[in-house]
């Protein structure tokens, strides 16, 4: 076992800074406090409105027509039919907040669920969704709510629900976009490889990820549903007996040059209701994104993902002996090209013993990546596995259900990709995101998920796991990161651990330490590593055997130490030779050119 040198804890790289929550942040916000307290004395005041009316909101006294502010009995007076506009203000209070309450929930509901799913699942999907949504958005909306009067009886509440409807198209937009972009973050691919089902990535990490324009948005839907219901009113469209403040600005619109103030509070009281929910919708926003994050260099960035298997499943799979842990033979893969399918991994056959360290080495583009990722079955959509078969410990990956993938990657098959920090979710806490992981997997209660993660991040000597655990991924450094991805991957003690280029985004002194790592994890837990990879360095440090790959097919494989000493191909002699000239102590050995990694 070599030596690893393990860095004193470093405060500016691991420090805890913990995360303001958002109730901490709304707090300090003054905005978000002026406004929170005007939106809960408007919501009280309508809800309470009953109670603390002075008049019936509908009740007309020939004495009370026209009076004026002030009057006692009547403090901001009465209307032009003698009803105490004070009591119609707090009842269009309740009704305004009940149609804020049903058009923001219904468009929420069918426009995250849709946008969601449109964003996240195939093309397929997304025309459905699309369709769909592009059909609701040619109704024109306020016309519309006019002509389902008779189906809504004139209820504002039905109206309201249709407006819900009406408005479901906007918030889909948004959501689906935001998806869009988020789904290609690498946190949710390291969550799919790791064995999460989409329903849980969707609701944890997409919808996290995307929640502050949703909340933001819910205030603008707030908004206009209240606009809309007030427009209606104002318009004469509705129940004339439900106090609302489009009523109370018409009829004091028709009365404003006998007595301008009953037209002027209802615009008031919509005015602030309108601009204080818009106000804190985006206090609310600047709260749920959290401090601004100082992003690390990504050299020192770290990323990675995954899990194991719980001794369990391990039981339960069926290992054969004469069957080595990864049997990849002749395996295409295309991709769609402007001049027809473009072969990018051709024809190429590849073994991986039980507890064996193979290493994929070529140069970028070579198809090392494209394979590896064959072998977890998370090939892009328009990937084609064109021929062969990929068998893990003798059972064929190639056709396998999505169910079936997920059901190995993260309990059979790990992995680390190459960039530790963007397989973090920046948004959860490193702890959080490994304990989600191992309960996953392992079946276990939080608590001794907690502790399993605790231990593991000690294992992979993280200096203070207690306050690792509790930090951001921003908190921590790339190396940092790495181990922590390398503990969320071993956790489980999967068979075979896929490490996708683990320690090029890392400094020199740190890559040592973690392959130093890896080797000690290697020997412990006598599991298999594919380790793919351009650097000759790397693999001479750790492998048994080379497998080298150029332009998509395996131009020779063999024993590390053979291959170095007397390599048979001449693109592998070009990638020593390269490697060599890097500074690299000339020899042709394999230990000495680790050192050179
Ligand atoms: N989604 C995609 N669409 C089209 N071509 C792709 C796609 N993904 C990868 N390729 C192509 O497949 C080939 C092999 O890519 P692969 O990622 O396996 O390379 P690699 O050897 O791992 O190199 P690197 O280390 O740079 O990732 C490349 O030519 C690449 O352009």
């Amino acid at each position: 076992m070599s030596t690893t040198l393990i860095p004193e804890p470093d405060d500016a790289q691991i420090s805890v800074v913990p995360r303001r929550s958002v109730w901490r942040h709304l707090r300090r916000d003054p905005q978000a406090v002026a406004t929170a307290i005007i939106l809960i004395v408007l919501f009280l005041a309508g809800l309470l409105s009953p109670l603390i009316s002075p008049h019936d909101p509908n009740a007309a006294s020939l004495d009370a027509i026209n009076l004026p502010t002030g009057t006692p009995g009547y403090l901001l007076g009465g209307d032009e039919s003698g009803r105490d506009i004070l009591s119609r203000l707090l009842y269009s209070f309740q009704t305004a907040t009940v149609s804020a309450l049903i058009g923001a929930s219904v468009a929420l509901a069918i426009g995250v669920i849709a946008g969601l799913v449109g964003g996240y699942f195939g093309t397929a999907v997304r025309s459905s969704t699309e369709w769909l949504f592009n059909l609701i958005m040619t109704f024109p909306g306020l016309i519309t709510l006019i002509v389902l009067l008779p189906l809504t009886h004139g209820d504002y509440r039905w109206t309201m629900l249709v407006l819900g409807v009406l408005m479901s198209p906007g918030t889909y937009r948004i959501v689906r976009n935001l998806v869009l972009g988020v789904k290609k973050e690498l946190y949710i691919d390291a969550a799919k490889v790791s064995g999460l089902g989409d329903v849980r990535i969707l609701a944890r990490h997409v919808l996290f990820a995307v929640r502050g324009p949703i909340i933001v948005n819910t205030a603008f839907l707030m908004g206009s549903a209240i606009a809309a219901q007030s427009g209606l009113a104002f318009l004469g469209v509705g129940a004339k007996d439900v106090p609302s403040f489009g009523l109370m600005i018409y009829s004091g619109f028709n009365n404003i040059y006998a007595s301008p103030l009953q037209f002027v509070w209802p615009c008031i009281s919509l005015g602030i209701f309108t601009g204080c929910l818009v106000l804190f919708g985006n206090s609310l926003r600047d709260a749920f994104s959290g401090p601004r994050i100082k992003r690390q260099k990504p050299a020192q960035g770290l990323r990675l993902v995954t899990s194991a298997i719980p001794t369990s499943v391990v039981t339960a799979t069926v290992e054969r002996d004469d069957e080595p842990m990864l049997a990849i033979e002749d395996l295409g893969i295309s991709f769609p090209g402007t001049t027809g399918a473009r072969e990018v991994v051709k024809g190429v056959s590849l073994t991986v013993d039980q507890g064996e360290v193979v290493g994929l080495v070529g140069e970028s583009g070579s198809g090392k990546t494209q394979t590896a990722f064959a072998v977890l079955g998370v090939l892009a959509p328009e990937a084609r596995v064109t021929r062969g078969s990929v068998r893990l410990e003798g059972r064929e990956l190639v056709g396998l259900s999505e169910s079936a993938l997920r059901s190995l990657r993260g309990r059979v098959v790990s992995y680390i990709p190459q960039e530790p920090m963007s397989n973090l979710d920046p948004s959860f806490t490193v702890g959080s995101q490994l304990t989600e992981r191992v309960r996953h997997t392992l079946r276990v209660s939080r608590r001794a998920a907690r502790q399993t993660v605790l231990d593991l991040l000690a294992r992979v000597e993280i200096p203070d796991p207690p306050r690792v655990f509790r930090s951001y991924p921003h908190q921590i450094s790339g190396g940092m990161a790495q181990r922590v991805l390398i503990a969320g991957a071993v956790a489980c003690r999967p068979r075979l651990l896929i490490a996708d280029e683990p320690t090029t985004a890392l400094d020199v002194t740190v890559q040592a330490e973690i392959l130093d790592l890896l080797r000690d994890l290697q020997k412990e837990f006598g599991m298999a590593i594919l380790l793919v990879t351009h650097n000759f360095g790397v693999v001479a440090d750790i492998c048994d055997r080379i497998a080298v790959m150029r332009g998509g097919e395996i131009v020779e494989t063999g024993v590390t130490r053979e291959v170095f000493r007397a390599p048979r191909h001449a693109y592998t002699r070009g990638l020593l030779d390269a490697i060599l000239d890097e500074g690299a102590p000339a020899g042709g050995d394999a230990s000495t050119v680790g050192a050179g990694r």
